[in-house]
């Protein structure tokens, strides 16, 4: 926001005085205050940023001293839980409308966050029906002027697309890595010094914060244990073809799912690249 001119002034609050020393020291709010009652008092614009489990008590303890027509959002990975925890605490006068920008790394905290992560990023938006359709055009500005490529849908379909997208597969990532730390007391740290780039890949993911993703599973319950009963489903046919020698299952299977790798590619959305738009900025660690 500030790297783009979209806020005359950006005021910043987090719960550790460490937190808040990191971001007084890294400059890039305006002020940092020491209670997010302070942080919210007067603002047009307030942003909830916090683990989707701490949501709701945070509204709570801002709800007070919200601005009369201020607008409320957050940038919660799950949003079912997050508006059914916030929207009881928001005054009559403010506008909630939750979001979910689909951008970050496996690292947290202030230093963590760069000037480009949301540029050719999406940033859904799940307001509820008879959500104020000025308070959403502004939001929907907002998340552009940051370079994020905006999408409006409701709730439980954002939580079924990301258990999908996101949750799943870092479940799955966490229980690779699992595995192989088993193992490595079996072959005595072969698994770390030889892990090829798939490993890589899983513990980079498996790096991600924990109570941020303990969260995630314990609120996007349903749709996480619906998508992970179909992959147990898929992975037991595979471990059969496996066991009979069908190659060619697997190699259907594979010659599918390479086809959606190249349409992820194609639709220009693939961030494994080494530099996607971070340069220029001061990166993110292992970035
Ligand atoms: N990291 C990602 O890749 C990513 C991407 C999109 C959305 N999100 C979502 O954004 C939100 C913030 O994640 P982040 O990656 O910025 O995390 P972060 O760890 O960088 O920041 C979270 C902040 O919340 C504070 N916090 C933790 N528990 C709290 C509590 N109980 N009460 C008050 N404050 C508390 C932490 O001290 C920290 O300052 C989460 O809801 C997460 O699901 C994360
Ligand atoms: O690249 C990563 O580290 C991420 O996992 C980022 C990621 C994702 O799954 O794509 C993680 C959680 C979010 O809510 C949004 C983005």
């Amino acid at each position: 926001m500030r790297a783009e001119g979209l806020a005359a002034e950006i005021v910043g609050y987090a719960r550790s005085a460490e937190t808040r020393a990191t971001v007084r020291e890294l400059g890039f709010c305006d002020r940092v205050t020491d209670t997010a009652a302070e942080a919210v008092a007067g603002a047009d614009l307030v942003v909830l940023a916090v683990p989707v489990g701490a949501m709701g008590a945070l509204a709570e303890e801002i709800a007070p001293h919200l601005a009369p027509g201020a607008m409320v959002t957050d940038v919660g990975s799950v949003k079912q839980a997050v508006i059914a925890a916030v929207v009881p605490h928001i005054p009559a006068g403010v506008h909630f409308i939750a979001g979910h920008p689909l951008a970050g790394t496996e690292h947290s905290g202030p230093r963590s966050g760069f000037a480009t992560l949301f540029r050719n990023r999406w940033w859904l938006l799940t307001p509820a029906e008879d959500a104020d359709p000025v308070a959403l055009a502004r939001l929907r500005a907002l998340c552009e002027g940051m370079g994020a490529n905006v999408d409006v849908m409701d709730a439980p379909h954002h939580d079924l697309v990301l258990a999908v997208t996101s949750h799943t597969p870092h479940l799955i990532a966490y229980t690779m890595v699992g595995v192989a730390d088993d193992l490595r007391r079996v072959t005595d740290s072969e698994v770390i010094r030889y892990s090829a780039a798939g490993f890589r890949d899983f513990t980079r993911i498996a790096a991600s914060d924990p109570t941020m993703w303990r969260d995630v599973f314990l609120t996007n319950k349903e749709a996480t244990l619906d998508i992970l009963g179909r992959f147990t489903e898929e992975l037991f046919a595979l471990q059969r073809a496996i066991r009979l020698g069908d190659g060619d299952h697997l190699h259907k299977y594979f010659t599918r799912t390479r086809a959606i790798r190249r349409g992820i590619i194609e639709a220009g959305q693939d961030t494994s690249a080494p530099d996607f738009g971070r340069s220029g900025t001061t990166a993110a660690p292992g970035a």
